[in-house]
């Protein structure tokens, strides 16, 4: 006998998002995206999968890596007060940055699909906070000034323990002297945070920390000027 019942089974199937571990932090990631505008979740993506993405960051040269500094392209200035850390940007280039970028794709599309958020990007890079780095408390975009929406920022480092520093430390919206979240930079642990809303800092590392810094961005083209522009 054909049902009329819906079948929840291929309905989660379809909204699911197979090369993540597990349908639990999603969901609390869209929940806590809806309600406040921030969000961390331990283990978002597969031990194996993060795993790879830590022994790639930790096999890339400090000569491969950058001093970062704020801004992007012509506005790249070197600002050492700021923040200390080197970055490689990720390009598809290596089967492990190519599964990084597509398995961000996916939760490009889930996020568009449950926020409407009108993501049309991501990039990202490798940050090595060495010890003695640090990034001042910034925001990552500026209201109407630019392309970036949600920031997200993977960590890799085991073992990280009290008196380490290096935590991320995230301020409130509305008064950017109010702490409101403080978080060691544990493997596998993903923040997630709307570029423009949320002033947060990464205090003095005390030994080397590695992270995955990236931002969804919205595409804001118009005739005269090609945007984003890479
Ligand atoms: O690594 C972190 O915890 C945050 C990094 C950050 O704020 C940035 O790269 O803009
Ligand atoms: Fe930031």
């Amino acid at each position: 006998m054909p049902t009329l019942e819906p079948d929840l089974n291929r309905l989660y199937v379809e909204n699911s998002i197979p090369a993540f571990s597990r349908e639990a932090p999603f969901s609390s990631l869209l929940m806590d995206l809806q309600t406040q505008g921030w969000s961390v979740q331990d283990d978002f993506f597969s031990t194996g999968f993060t795993q790879a993405l830590k022994d790639e960051a930790e096999n890339i040269q400090n000569a491969f890596m950058l001093q970062a500094g704020v801004g992007r392209k012509q506005d790249h200035q070197l600002v050492l007060d700021a923040r200390r850390d080197y970055i490689q940007w990720i390009d598809p280039d290596k089967p492990i940055r190519k599964d990084f970028l597509r398995t961000m794709e996916e939760l490009r599309i889930a996020l568009n699909r449950r926020l409407f958020l009108g993501l049309f990007d991501y990039e990202a890079h490798f940050a090595r906070y060495e010890k003695g780095a640090f990034y001042e408390k910034h925001l990552d975009a500026f209201k109407g000034e630019s392309n970036r929406i949600l920031s997200t920022v993977l960590y890799l480092n085991d073992d990280w323990q009290d008196g380490d520093g290096g935590e991320l430390v995230i301020y409130d919206e509305n008064n950017p002297d109010i702490e409101i979240g403080r978080f060691f930079p544990k493997k596998g642990r993903l923040a997630v945070f709307l570029s423009e809303c949320f002033h947060h800092e990464v205090i003095v590392a005390k030994r080397t920390r590695h992270s995955i810094a990236g931002w969804f961005r919205v595409n804001n083209t118009t005739s005269m000027t090609l945007d984003p522009d890479q």
